[in-house]
């Protein structure tokens, strides 16, 4: 080993570095101890790739959002259609694929990946990506590779060099099969390698799924592909096929809404700018209709959302409000999401409360009894929306789970008690892990004090909506329903 396979070392070990500090310095940046500019009059690598180095890493040394800081990051370097698109790629791509990704780069290095410096880390992923998941040149990958690393982490690019030669020397499905346990052996081990999916995530998913292994593969497959993006027409103000033809979409497959789009910038839309349509997954939208198809004897004007923000289900809500004469109130614990709430329903008969949903019968705006319909759209792990948040999967813990879980229940036990006597309570999570869904169900409405009955959720669905199982609940799916897993209780309050 050459003494550059050593260079990639922390140089100041022990301290934790903070984001924009040594070694984590921005492409353009002067190295920090050389003060020396990278290759002076030669950009590190092309504009694409250097906004997905840098969304890579934010993600990573901040725990920055993927799409939020690349959206910024696309912005700042003026990246617009092919380049936009080529970064977008990259960096979901490799963020998506960061495990196995790790696995080949840890082989090919000879050492765990954690052992090697996070800058020059971050652009092997990146370059790792390139070579064994696009058609991106081998030559190109590894030469845009090495210009990057030694821009970000001059010490290490001869390291660089020699990980990406190897890399490229293997196909990915001879590293899979190189780094992947049989699957006749460990069928969860296999899949986890081959579809870049956390072990426990993949047992979760499969237990959702009846322990079915191969339906649990093709949902893997399913994550991993970049989701169509949907929008939501918002009745009384657009109709879908009308928006449809207006953004050069498609209308959706189940939900009266929805409208599928060919790609473009939804926020450069005149319908999402004006008001006349949001952004939504369509299983999103279906869960919040479903609320409002329950039969209701009785009272039906006052209705709530005690998880609302950032506001996309209560947009819908809101919209449908106005339409039929209701009232909803939209309760959101972080300010600044109860802000885009604001934003997500202005002009509507929406009324925001920036407070805790927990405060049910003690904040007078949200008394026991007073809604004749309530949305819990319960904070969870997300992972049914794994195709929109392509970091998400890692960042992700068991550990996340005993928490989340206990705030669900104390959420939905809040909304059985808002709601009146024969109104009704929908549980909905973008997450089909059975602990956040049937577990928190059972245990919620067990712990509330009031009897309640399970509502079949499947008739409150657009009729011939295939694949929705022996109810009373609903489980949606990317790969059956092309929506995100979201999970659809409905309870009617009975005393
Ligand atoms: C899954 S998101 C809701 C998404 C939203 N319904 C939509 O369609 O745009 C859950 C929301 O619940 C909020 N939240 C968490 N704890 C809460 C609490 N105790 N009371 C009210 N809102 C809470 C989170 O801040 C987050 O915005």
């Amino acid at each position: 080993m050459t003494s550059e396979h050593h260079a990639d070392r922390p140089h100041n070990t022990g301290r934790p570095r903070r984001p924009g500090g040594p070694g984590y310095g921005r492409t353009q940046d002067r190295d920090a101890r050389t003060g020396r500019a990278p290759r002076a009059g030669r950009p590190a690598s092309d504009p694409a790739r250097q906004a997905a180095y840098e969304a890579i890493a934010a993600v990573h040394r901040d725990d920055a959002y993927a799409n939020l800081v690349l959206s910024e990051i696309l912005r700042g370097m003026g990246l617009h259609g092919r380049d936009a698109a080529f970064a977008t790629e990259l960096t979901y791509g490799t963020l998506r694929a960061l495990g196995t990704l790790d696995l080949i780069i840890g082989d090919a290095a000879g050492r765990e990946v954690s052992r090697i410096d996070p800058p020059a880390r971050d652009a092997l992923r990146l370059g790792a990506y390139q070579l064994l998941f696009t058609r991106v040149p081998a030559h190109a990958a590894v030469n845009q590779t090495v210009d990057l690393v030694r821009a970000v982490a001059p010490a290490a690019h001869g390291f660089a060099n020699a990980v990406m030669r190897s890399i490229s020397e293997t196909s990915l499905d001879d590293w899979l099969t190189k780094l992947a346990p049989a699957y006749e052996q460990d069928p969860v081990g296999n899949l986890a390698v081959v579809h870049n999916h956390p072990e426990w995530v993949i047992r979760a998913f499969s237990e959702a799924l009846g322990g079915d292994l191969e339906d649990t593969a093709r949902l893997l497959i399913e994550d991993n592909q970049a989701p169509v993006v949907h929008l939501c027409a918002r009745p009384g103000r657009s109709d879908a096929i009308e928006l449809a033809d207006e953004v050069g979409g498609v209308p959706g497959a189940f939900s009266p809404y929805a409208v599928y789009l060919n790609g473009g910038s939804p926020a450069e839309l005149g319908a999402i700018r004006n008001g006349r349509a949001h952004v939504q997954d369509e299983g999103s939208q279906l869960v919040a209709a479903a609320l409002l198809a329950a039969p209701l004897e009785g009272r039906d004007d006052r209705w709530l959302d005690l998880c609302a923000g950032p506001g996309g289900k209560a947009g819908l809500l809101g919209a449908i409000a106005a339409e039929r004469g209701a009232r909803v109130t939209a309760v959101e614990v972080a300010e600044h999401r109860a802000r885009l709430v604001d934003q997500a329903t202005a002009g509507m008969p929406v009324t925001v409360l920036p407070t805790d949903g927990r405060t049910v019968g003690r904040d007078p705006d949200l008394p026991e009894e007073g809604f004749d319909r309530v949305l819990v759209d319960a904070p969870c792990t997300g992972l049914g929306s794994l195709r929109r948040r392509p970091e998400s999967r890692w960042r992700r813990k068991p550990t996340d789970l005993p928490p989340l879980t206990k705030l669900q229940r104390e959420l939905l036990v809040a909304a059985l008690r808002a709601v009146r006597p024969g109104g009704v309570v929908a549980y909905v999570t973008c997450s089909p892990h059975m602990v956040e869904t049937q577990v928190t169900v059972t245990e919620g409405s067990r712990r509330s004090g009031v009897e309640v009955d399970f509502v079949d959720a499947r008739p409150l669905l657009p009729a011939g909506m295939p694949h929705l199982g022996t109810g009373p609940t609903v489980q949606l799916w990317p790969h059956r329903h092309g929506t995100d897993a979201m999970f659809l209780a409905v309870l009617r309050r009975t005393s």
